[in-house]
């Protein structure tokens, strides 16, 4: 509802509030517009977390490698405050403005990148930005980024069920609202984990699995998985809403100090590691369940 009475709206060219109304009625043009965006995009995938640092981004990052050894795949980070997937995938422009549209720019193994990370005039400086504003550019990105043909595109969320989440998953089209959590395999996490799972359910969104990062580490002397949580809350999650656990992502020291060494993700700088395995692992179980 308009705070005005309706019949005494402001006169032309005056500050106006749009009403309820208009305002669905844009969001409806701006929701057919990214469904015609997107039919060039076979499958989207949100990664989501309920928790900061449980390890999304490398996820998503990661994940999205593996499956472009075989497959066109793109990268949207909508993690506004912490955009970091431009720099692991090696891109540093921003993505080039046209009348036509924003185009992403490639990374590592031709995965197309559409971040605010590149666009952002000082990278050193926050971005301070209240809900609306924050809604209003993914909104925009969605509606302009031309993405091309894509077998997957994976959209990295920003921590827990804020606004950002909220307006993407209220923007894309049913069938992009898939949705992989990324869980740790401790208590700690698990509540809030569960919280972004019940935020999905709310969103009419489809759960298609967990994946337990960080789940055991890597001995760096006989190269076996150690667990060490006597209990697995990744799959206490997955029973909690009828779903699996896909991949169990360990902790792999040598493969951190590889990547941290060549400033690239998992997948390219360690290979042949343990932790590599397990994100193709993760994408041939996301290849079965989209
Ligand atoms: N399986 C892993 N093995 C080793 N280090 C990892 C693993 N997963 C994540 N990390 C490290 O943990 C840190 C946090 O990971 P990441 O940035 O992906 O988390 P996030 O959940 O996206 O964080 P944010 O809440 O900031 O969005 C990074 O330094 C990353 O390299």
């Amino acid at each position: 509802m308009s705070p005005l009475a309706e019949g005494n709206e402001p006169r032309e060219g005056h500050p106006h509030h749009p009403s309820r109304e208009e305002l669905e009625k844009r969001l409806e043009k701006e929701r057919e517009a990214i469904e015609k965006n997107l039919e060039s995009v076979e499958h989207v995938l949100v990664v989501m977390s309920g928790k900061g640092g449980v390890g999304k981004t490398t996820v998503s990052v990661n994940l999205a490698l593996a499956l472009a050894e075989d497959d066109e795949v793109g990268i949207l980070d909508l993690d506004i405050h912490g955009p970091n997937v431009p720099e692991q995938l090696g891109v540093t422009e921003p993505p080039q403005g046209t009348p036509a549209g924003l185009f992403p720019l490639s990374g590592y193994r031709d995965v197309k990148v559409m971040s605010i990370g590149t666009m952002l005039e000082r990278e050193d400086l926050p971005v301070l930005w209240r809900g609306p504003r924050k809604s209003g550019f993914i909104r925009e990105i969605l509606v302009k980024t031309r993405w091309g043909d894509l077998d997957y595109l994976i959209i990295d969320m920003p921590p827990g069920t804020g606004d950002e989440v909220m307006t993407a998953l209220q923007m894309l089209p049913e069938d992009a609202r898939n949705v992989l959590l990324v869980a740790s395999p401790e208590s700690l996490a698990f509540s809030d984990v569960v919280k972004a799972g019940e935020a999905v359910d709310k969103l009419e969104a489809r759960l298609i699995g967990i994946v337990s990062n960080m789940h055991g580490i890597v001995c760096p002397e006989c190269g076996s998985t150690i667990e060490y949580f006597s209990d697995d809350y990744s799959e206490k999650l997955a029973e909690r809403f009828d779903t699996e656990v896909l991949a169990r992502i360990p902790l792999d020291p040598e493969a951190k100090r590889k990547a941290e060494e060549e400033g690239k993700p998992f997948v390219i700088a360690a290979p042949d590691s343990r932790v590599s395995e397990a994100f193709s692992e993760l994408a041939e179980a996301v290849r079965d369940r989209l």
